[in-house]
């Protein structure tokens, strides 16, 4: 299944049971919205959370944005009506959380088949435990509807009975396994939430180490997380410069018969111009995505 490449550098996550956070995610410049019915919602909640969030994704009104449904676990009371609700209202993708097993995918491909969902409709799965990295190749590999691994860094770090750092260094491996098994089986990647929400600063820090390391974005919890986010994991001016220049002056080499260029005293391959080319639709579809958050708020 060809998965359409979208804008992920911010993915916010609203609890399904607050319906003015509902409201205002369709005013929000975050590139995604997680509408979340597991652990941001209390167990009294569950059932009201559904109905919201049904509500909210039927009634649209979020743009070009991705709409993601994070249902509860289907080994809980609430998993199988939480996806039934999802199969039918159709968002861009249903999270499956502490996913440990391809058999766990395999069997929602099966039931989205069977309730008759569009098959517009991705799956997506978290990836928070040890057991989920131990087994993240096969789990990247388990069905074509998936789409995205999500990282979930804060029952992760619980799970390994380890604590959260500002290098990260207890989740690096977690990350790389992940991060791996993602890019191996061409499925989007997407980072952990940072807790401390009025430490813009620490957020940047991790979000400049998740792009390092290759994530797609950052999944958020709050709001004011989102500009600096969206800033870090954008291209820069300067990045979107030199893509330029690298494939004017790769497309310059080839016509006069070379295989190679030099730009800025570095050497310019083919795989570097693959680079820069999606670099550079990268660019555009954020452009495009923030002209229409623009144009919604005119
Ligand atoms: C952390 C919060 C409980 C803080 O909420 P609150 O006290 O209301 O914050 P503010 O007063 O600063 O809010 C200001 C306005 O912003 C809106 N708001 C706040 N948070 C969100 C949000 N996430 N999405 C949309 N809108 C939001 C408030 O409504 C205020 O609006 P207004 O009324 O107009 O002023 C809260 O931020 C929160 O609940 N965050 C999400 C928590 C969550 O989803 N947790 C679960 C996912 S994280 C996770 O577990 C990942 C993974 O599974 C893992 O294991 O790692
Ligand atoms: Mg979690």
């Amino acid at each position: 299944m060809q998965h359409p490449v979208r804008p992920r550098r911010s993915v916010l996550y609203m609890p399904g049971s607050r319906q003015r956070a509902l409201e205002k995610a369709r005013t929000l410049p975050a590139d995604a919205l997680i509408l979340d019915l597991e652990d941001a919602v209390a167990i009294a909640e569950k059932d009201t959370a559904r109905s919201l969030v049904a509500a909210a994704v039927r009634e649209k009104g979020f743009g070009r944005r991705e709409v993601i449904v994070r249902i509860n676990g289907l080994d809980t009371q609430w998993g199988e009506a939480d996806l039934e609700m999802a199969a039918f209202v159709a968002p861009d993708a249903i999270l499956i959380p502490k996913v440990e097993d391809p058999d766990t995918v395999t069997y929602v491909a099966r039931r989205l088949a069977t309730l008759g969902a569009s098959d517009k409709v991705a799956i997506w799965a978290m990836m928070e435990t040890p057991l989920a990295m131990l087994r993240a190749p096969e789990i990247a590999a388990s069905h074509p509807r998936l789409a995205c691994l999500v990282m979930g860094t804060n029952d992760l770090v619980k799970e390994l009975h380890a604590e959260h750092t500002e290098t990260r260094t207890p989740v690096i491996t977690a990350l790389g396994l992940c991060l791996l098994a993602a890019r191996a089986h061409k499925l989007a990647i997407l980072d952990g939430v940072y807790n401390a929400i009025k430490d813009e600063e620490a957020l940047a820090q991790s979000c400049r180490q998740g792009k390092e390391f290759g994530m797609d974005g950052k999944t958020l919890i709050h709001p004011s997380q989102i500009d600096v986010t969206n800033r870090i994991f954008a291209p820069s001016p300067e990045e979107i410069d030199l893509a330029k220049r690298y494939v004017a002056a790769f497309r310059e080499a080839e016509a006069a018969g070379r295989g190679v260029a030099v730009v800025d005293g570095r050497l310019v391959e083919n795989l570097h111009v693959e680079t820069a080319k999606r670099l550079l639709e990268q660019a555009e579809m954020i452009g495009a995505l923030e002209a229409d958050l623009a144009a919604a708020a005119e």
